[in-house]
């Protein structure tokens, strides 16, 4: 079948270019409270203590609930606490922790989507952001427009841009509908065509959400082989996940994140030895 065919070998490299890299110095990220009922929220969360509680610091649910120290009276959550890293060129990182620990935060701030408050975030080479299978496709076009709009972004020639056509063609199977505007397309041919395009060129730094890979069960089995080329072709790859499963058979390091910081990173093994008995201990 065409389409279990993997990605072709394209990247975005450049000759020379410098391997990538990713460092965070101290890096905290705060999310406002802003709800119309955050007077009597802020009643109920800190009315019965006479100062501030740390309400989910030690919790195994979301970031800390307090009070900022910017804007006086305001709450917020601080999804990234003091966070300091580093990811070098070939290190598959994994991102385990609790609902609410910072995850896909993180991933957001290394794909730029995010600005770090205090904070530096430094990302040394070209990035893919895998979170939402519609991001950067234009509804209003079909889906061969928006294969020429991403060949445009990435300035590809004439012979890749006729080589993205073809392997996003063959790995989607949208027949006719290729030539139809995306907004007639169900959500799950949509997934089709944005994993295609996103997952058609090896960027330097991939970062991926496990949400990435919603879809029937026959496309995540060919979405699993262009995904495994696309990796192999990344320098650097993130990605979070509950699956211990996964996080196994495609990281080689492991960043255990705990009320936004880090409670453990090292070797996928014994991270995900430990994460395994700290979750079982909770069960
Ligand atoms: N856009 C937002 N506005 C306000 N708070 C947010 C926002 N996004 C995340 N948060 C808060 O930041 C904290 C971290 O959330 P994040 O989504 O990064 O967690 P996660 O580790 O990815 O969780 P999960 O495993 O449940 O997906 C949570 O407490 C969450 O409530």
């Amino acid at each position: 079948m065409t389409g279990l065919a993997p990605a072709p070998a394209m990247t975005d490299r450049k000759p020379g270019q410098p391997k990538a890299f990713i460092r965070l110095d101290h890096l905290t990220l705060d999310f406002p409270i802003f709800h119309g009922g955050a007077r009597s929220l802020k009643k109920s969360l800190f009315g019965k203590v006479k100062r501030p509680l740390q309400l989910s610091r030690g919790s195994r649910t979301g970031g800390e609930v307090r009070m900022s120290d910017n804007a006086p009276g305001v709450l917020e959550v601080r999804a990234i606490s003091d966070l300091s890293l580093t990811i070098r060129s070939g290190e598959r990182v994994g991102l385990v922790g609790h609902n609410g620990a910072g995850k896909s935060t993180l991933l957001r701030v290394l794909g730029g989507i995010y600005l770090a408050q205090p904070g530096m975030v430094t990302v040394r080479g070209s990035v893919e952001t895998l979170i939402d299978t519609n991001s950067g496709m234009n509804p209003a076009l079909t889906g061969r427009e928006n294969i020429y709009l991403l060949a445009q972004h990435k300035a590809l020639r004439s012979a890749q841009l006729k080589q993205l056509e073809q392997d996003v063609e063959a790995f989607a199977e949208l027949g006719e509908f290729m030539d139809l505007p995306l907004r007639l397309y169900s959500s799950g041919m949509a997934i089709r065509l944005g994993f295609g395009l996103a997952t058609a060129i090896a960027p330097q730094i991939l970062l991926m959400d496990e949400w990435f890979m919603a879809g029937d069960a026959r496309f995540q089995d060919k979405a699993r082989a262009r995904l495994a080329n696309v990796v192999d072709g990344a320098e650097i790859l993130v990605i979070t996940s509950h699956s211990l499963p996964v996080l196994e058979e495609w990281c080689s390091r492991i960043i255990w994140l705990e009320g936004g910081r880090v409670k453990m990173d090292g070797p996928a093994s014994d991270v995900l030895k430990a994460y395994a008995e700290a979750m079982n201990a909770h069960v």
